[in-house]
């Protein structure tokens, strides 16, 4: 059981891994104005940083992800069972209600958004510092790791500054993540034939559908979140979260909340493809 349940960690963090790179291009893309695009970006990051410059602020999330995942799937399939009243087994033989796994989705988007707010605001600071390594004669970056990270942001900005941002977090991921397990589900049933067992293909494929059209809805609160966990590092520009919607429209234009679009994409279907099959086979390897 132990090894089962370490290879479906192993699992979640190697598609973390894998999608850390398109991530770091794309909060760097979404918070500095200083990229003509995403190849750009690329290069820029690469000359400066080298290759280890795409993997900064990563070890947060592969210690946090097993926790987060399980906030996430935990509050779902608990919110499922007191909304339905039927356990996984018994749904498997009936069409879904949507609406409960919508509300569902939501509950647990909303519950677990404040578990990854202080996580994903570190990860952010560091992936947005574009110094080289340290080396003798250079000088160090502004945070030297992720617990230096949190600890200097409760010194600057006190314990609330370990959840800047959160508000639009939860903005983000109380619908989108609604909308997450809405898509699972939904084309899970579609790609099954009456009676069977979902298969491995259909895990994979639904639970990569669910992750693109899940962040296609959620970039634009994306941003927003970006922009607000980096305010306050050097001097507070925003007021607030509208604030901060209102004046990146008016500076940027209204194309400023696509900003990650396609890499948000390409990112959410390895991701969760292999996310939801780790789920999947976890459940069937408990009951
Ligand atoms: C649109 N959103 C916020 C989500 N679909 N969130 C749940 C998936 C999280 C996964 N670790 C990922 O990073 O894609």
């Amino acid at each position: 059981m132990h090894l089962v349940l370490h290879e479906e960690e192993g699992a979640g963090a190697a598609g973390l891994i894998l999608g850390h790179p398109l991530d770091t291009v794309k909060v760097r893309l979404q918070t500095q104005n200083v990229y003509r695009g995403i190849v750009d970006c690329v290069i820029k990051t690469y000359q400066r940083e080298s290759v280890l410059g795409f993997f900064k602020g990563m070890s947060f999330p592969i210690c946090s992800v097993a926790v987060v995942n399980s906030v996430l799937f935990g509050t779902y399939s608990n919110s499922l069972l007191l909304l339905s009243s039927t356990s996984h087994q018994d749904r498997k033989a009936q069409p879904p209600n949507y609406g409960h796994i919508f509300v569902a989705g939501s509950i647990a988007g909303f519950v677990q958004a404040y578990c990854l707010a202080p996580f994903d605001l570190i990860k952010v600071r560091l992936q947005n510092q574009t110094e080289p390594r340290a080396r003798p004669g250079v000088a160090p970056s502004h945070y030297r790791g992720p617990l230096h990270c949190a600890r200097t942001i409760l010194r600057e900005e006190g314990p609330r500054g370990l959840f800047r941002g959160a508000w639009a977090l939860v903005l983000r991921d109380t619908p989108s993540l609604g909308l997450y397990f809405l898509t699972y589900e939904g084309l899970s049933w579609w790609l099954t034939s009456d009676g069977k067992e979902r298969g491995s293909a259909t895990m994979l494929v639904a639970g990569g559908f669910a992750g693109i059209i899940s962040w296609v809805v959620a970039t634009p609160l994306d941003v927003v979140k970006a922009r607000m966990q980096m305010d306050g590092l050097k001097q507070q520009e925003y007021r607030g979260l509208l604030d901060c919607m209102v004046s990146s429209a008016r500076q940027e234009g209204p194309g400023v909340f696509f900003r990650g679009l396609t890499l948000n994409s390409a990112r959410a279907f390895p991701v969760n493809a292999v996310t939801f099959f780790s789920y999947e086979h976890l459940l069937r390897f408990l009951s």
